[in-house]
């Protein structure tokens, strides 16, 4: 999937821009604080509903407007493309795909698949484990219809199981119990069957920035697995209403890599560490590409930050190869021009105004 045509108004420092772009590799150029990660943040606005930037996506709007609109089109294959777009007012959202109003941004989600790549991304990593469960979750949903839906459910159950413990109600536990354990078993073989699909092209596409080095993704379930997580929410009952929560289970999931059996965020130097994570997102969307039969689009925030000559060139050479829509942001021309070719699209970006080149 990829987006042929996208329009924004009033995203931060963009009071309108209009681009069509390639349905491969897209070069955002432009002088700091020009407004390339606006153009970023509206692409990403179109297939998430929110802000990469910040938790608040209202901090998206242009200073002084009411509000922020993006809408584009988004290539599905097979000659179709349909119209996606979404309107964000300080206390309203309205979001459309394919000529309707949808609710939920889950169908956004699934309707135009987008990935980040940010010069902060190394807390995927080294981060709280939430960031490493979203990771998680978006891939997870890509593959797994139902898996949204028991997602909800078990967020659900846990916050009435937390409640009854914290009120000491435990003869109503039993049915939460059960319920939490149901849609928690559910959830975690959905996450193992992702993280075994996700392995092979973890190492493809780390293979292509570490030379020799053997890296694996150990997932924890947020278990212990000698017991059922039916048994886990009983006999842990007690000391889960002393701490006023429920101490295990899916939602205390996380995934570690090792490098050599050893944990890598603790050996590898800092642009190492952003190799990783690119390899782990690329991961993601190989992954996609391959074997979903929807390509993601990835957006890629500065580029040559923190990566030497050799692995920029390493990185680009990938991406020139790969099916997917890329954009990909830089402040100087120099650190690409190899990689534009006859597929690709260059943008100038300065002062909020975006060009086409
Ligand atoms: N809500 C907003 N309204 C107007 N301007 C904003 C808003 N939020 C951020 N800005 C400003 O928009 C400008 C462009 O920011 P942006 O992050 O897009 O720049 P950039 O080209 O990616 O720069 P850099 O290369 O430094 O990362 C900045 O001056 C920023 O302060």
């Amino acid at each position: 999937m990829s987006l042929i045509k996208i329009e924004a108004y009033d995203v931060r420092n963009i009071e309108s821009a209009a681009i069509a772009p390639s349905p491969r590799l897209n070069f955002i150029i432009g002088p700091n604080a020009s407004g390339k990660t606006s153009l970023l943040e509206a692409v990403y606005l179109l297939g998430r509903a929110r802000s990469f930037r910040t938790a608040q996506v209202s901090q998206a709007i242009r200073f002084g407007a009411g509000g922020l609109m993006v809408t584009g089109k988004v290539d599905c294959g097979a000659d179709l493309a349909l119209p996606i777009g979404i309107r964000i007012a300080r206390n309203e959202r309205e979001i459309h795909f394919a000529g309707r109003k949808i609710q939920s941004s889950a169908e956004l989600i699934r309707a135009f698949p987008v990935l980040v790549i940010q010069p902060s991304i190394c807390a995927l990593l080294e981060g709280a484990p939430k960031h490493r469960r979203q990771f998680l979750d978006w891939g997870v949903f890509h593959f797994e219809a139902s898996y949204l839906d028991c997602w909800r459910r078990y967020v659900r159950a846990l916050s009435q199981r937390n409640t009854l413990l914290r009120e000491k109600r435990f003869a109503e536990l039993e049915l939460w119990n059960r319920e939490l354990a149901r849609y928690g078993t559910i959830m975690d073989g959905a996450r193992e069957r992702y993280v075994e699909r996700l392995k092979p092209f973890f190492v493809q596409s780390a293979a292509r920035f570490f030379d020799g080095f053997e890296f694996e993704i150990q997932l924890q379930s947020g278990w212990s697995k000698s017991r059922t997580l039916e048994a886990v929410f009983q006999e842990d009952a007690a000391s889960d209403a002393r701490l006023g929560y429920t101490q295990s289970g899916p939602h205390k999931c996380d995934f570690s890599i090792t490098l050599d059996g050893r944990p890598a965020k603790a050996y590898l130097s800092r642009g190492q560490m952003k190799l990783l994570v690119y390899a782990l997102l690329l991961a993601q969307s190989l992954l996609m590409e391959e074997s979903a039969g929807v390509s993601a689009c990835v957006l890629i925030d500065d580029v040559a930050s923190e990566l030497d000559e050799n692995n920029k060139n390493r990185l680009l050479a990938f991406l020139r190869e790969r099916r997917s829509q890329f954009f990909v942001t830089t402040v100087a021309e120099g650190t690409i021009k190899e990689a534009i070719d006859g597929d690709a699209a260059v943008f100038h970006v300065e002062h909020g105004q975006v060009m086409q080149a």
